[in-house]
């Protein structure tokens, strides 16, 4: 059965820092996902289903196998702290591959979320433990590792397709209660700098909207709304 297990990629955590002191913005991932043109934006049913924190930090990517989908336990081994384990599991909604326990394994490790394309469970679990968990859907089906003991076939750290956009790993995710933005790890540095400027200039805007500004005056002062 295929199994390719590649090792972490090297990230410059200065790269990341930066995007995880963004944790505050409103809307993140829309103001990242239009500093990238409003490209790379997962499809809007990738969304929050534990608990209720943005997820900020490098990919790890796993691929699954269509009609064979398995838990990825493997990439418990890889991970490092601050990092988000990004999972292609065919947008296959009726077999969960992400569980609590495995939820408490990835917070153990220092795992900052999952994203997963693809169904979760025990979402209570995870809500518990207070790891966010962003996928297409949940439900009580799971895969059928625990009775089989197989793990494989299974592909970690390779290109993947998530939400329909091309995750690379050490891409940097953006996941929040709207939805995720994945920005290439060679754009991190470009893309900081629009996003921070938008980021600013919508607080701004914000404040002057909150003191009765009108459209005009907005158009004029930042160029846009
Ligand atoms: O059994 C599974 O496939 C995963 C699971 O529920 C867990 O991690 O808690
Ligand atoms: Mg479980």
């Amino acid at each position: 059965m295929k199994k390719i297990i590649n090792p972490r990629p090297n990230i410059d955590e200065n790269l990341i820092k930066p995007f995880r002191e963004m944790e505050d913005v409103l809307s993140l991932s829309c103001v990242v996902g239009d500093a990238m043109e409003r490209n790379n934006v997962m499809h809007h049913d990738m969304k929050p289903k534990a608990a209720d924190k943005k997820i900020i930090g490098p990919a790890i990517t796993v691929k699954l196998t269509p009609g064979d989908i398995v838990d990825c336990l493997e990439v418990f081994e890889i991970v490092k702290p601050g990092d988000v384990i990004v999972i292609d599991a065919f947008g296959e909604t009726e077999t969960s591959i992400w569980g609590g326990l495995m939820s408490g394994l990835a917070r153990n490790a220092g795992v900052v979320g999952a994203v997963i394309d693809g169904s979760c469970r025990d979402t209570d679990e995870a809500k518990m433990l207070g790891f966010p968990i962003t996928a297409k859907a949940s439900g009580p089906r799971a895969a059928h590792t625990a009775y089989s003991g197989r793990k494989e076939p299974i592909e970690i750290n390779v290109p993947i397709v998530c939400g329909g956009v091309l995750v690379k790993p050490g891409d940097l995710i953006i996941a929040d209660e709207i939805g995720v933005a994945v920005v290439p790890y060679e754009d991190l540095e470009k893309v900081y700098k629009i996003a921070r400027e938008q980021a600013d200039k919508e607080i701004a805007a914000r404040e002057e909207i909150l003191k009765g500004a009108t459209v005009d005056e907005l158009l004029a002062k930042f160029g846009r709304i």
